[in-house]
């Protein structure tokens, strides 16, 4: 049994520390390993999903024995846009909840100093009071498009706050705003709003469309945080917090669903017209997060979206396949 016990850690000051970044390969992975190899840790521990699937049990014990690593920080998961979620409810609870539970649990168990946990701002109900401060978690019903993930992820939360209780077991949890930047999913169905517009845009143009299909009514308001933004979060909360609750971490800036498309159909180039189906669900009105008590302990957002779209369509126009 681990004997991990909750002394604070200088994260920061042991960069030849082992550090499993489950997840690595995807948007939040990829910019958490940059933003550790950029501050000069030497000692990665990385695994992609064919070498090691976090849903088997065994597997991860196996490995969390051979390799024994420092530190973990929680980017796997399945993750996706509210067509995703709401149509692959199973998988959203169920692989979600394997996966953080078995990594949770091993690395408990073999004795890992401190991990950090990452959940979402959906798992807030839908009709909270905005911005939304962390004690509003489990006040009233959540969004149905993606309540299966949000229950996973809210699991996820209680679980790293009971392993701290019985065990002092140094498991912390940040619940980032939706994310954008290098290395998205641009899955045409699959996918977030913004990559999902970025891809479309782009295709509109290449091809020439007179019009490109938004989803909605376009009058949901969102928070947008670039991924670089929320790895330098990750970094923070692993050298400064170790408190028992979750800290939101979001940019504390809102856009409409309807200007985020006019602000990526500028950044693409696309001079067509904008057709809304409105068919297609809005979601939750609007999800800003509170992120006050992260911003007291001395962590800001600094990218700016319009600036951060730039970036990212820069970024799609090297790395995505046409
Ligand atoms: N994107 C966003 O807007 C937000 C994301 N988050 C959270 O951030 C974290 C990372 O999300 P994000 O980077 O966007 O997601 P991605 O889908 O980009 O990355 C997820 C990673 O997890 C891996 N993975 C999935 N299933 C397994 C498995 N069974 N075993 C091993 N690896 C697996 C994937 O590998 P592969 O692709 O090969 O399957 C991928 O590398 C998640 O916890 C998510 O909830 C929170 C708020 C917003
Ligand atoms: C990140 C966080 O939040 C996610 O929920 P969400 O914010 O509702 O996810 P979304 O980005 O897919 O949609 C945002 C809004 O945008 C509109 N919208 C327009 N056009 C497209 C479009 O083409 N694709 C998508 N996906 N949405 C579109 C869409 O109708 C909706 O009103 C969870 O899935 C979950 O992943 C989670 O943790």
């Amino acid at each position: 049994m681990g004997d991990s016990n909750k002394d604070s850690c200088s994260f920061l000051s042991e960069k030849s520390a082992k550090i499993f970044v489950a997840g690595h390969r995807g948007l939040v992975g990829s910019a958490i390993v940059r933003k550790l190899l950029s501050l000069g840790f030497t000692n990665l521990l990385l695994r992609t999903h064919a070498e090691l699937d976090l849903t088997r049990q065994s597997d991860v014990e196996s490995f969390f024995a051979a390799e024994k690593p420092s530190y973990v920080i929680v980017a796997a998961a399945k993750v996706g846009g509210i067509h995703a979620n709401n149509t692959y409810p199973a998988e959203f609870i169920a692989i979600n909840l394997q996966i953080q539970t078995n990594v949770i649990d091993s690395a408990f168990r073999y004795g890992v100093k401190k991990l950090l946990f990452l959940g979402s701002s959906c798992i807030y109900p839908k009709f909270a009071p905005q911005p939304i401060p962390e004690n509003a978690l489990l006040t009233g019903p959540l969004e149905p498009t993606n309540e299966w993930y949000a229950i996973a992820k809210i699991a996820g939360i209680k679980m790293c706050q009971a392993y701290q209780i019985q065990y002092k077991f140094n498991a912390i949890s940040g619940m980032p705003t939706n994310l954008y930047g290098p290395n998205d999913n641009f899955h045409p169905e699959n996918s977030h709003v913004l990559p999902a517009l970025m891809r479309r845009f782009h295709e509109a143009k290449v091809n020439g469309a007179k019009e490109v299909v938004v989803w909605g009514t376009g009058s949901p308001l969102r928070e947008f945080l670039h991924v670089d933004d929320l790895a330098d979060a990750v970094v923070f909360m692993m050298d400064e917090y170790d408190g028992l609750e979750h800290l939101n971490v979001g940019s504390g800036k809102e856009v409409s669903i309807k200007e985020l498309a006019e602000w990526v159909k500028e950044a693409v180039g696309f001079e067509g017209e904008l057709v809304w189906d409105s068919s297609k669900p809005d979601g939750t009105p609007r999800k800003l997060m509170d992120s006050s008590k992260l911003a007291r302990l001395g962590w800001r957002a600094k990218i700016e979206l319009r600036d951060g779209l730039a970036d990212t369509y820069k970024w799609y126009l090297e790395n995505v396949k046409q």
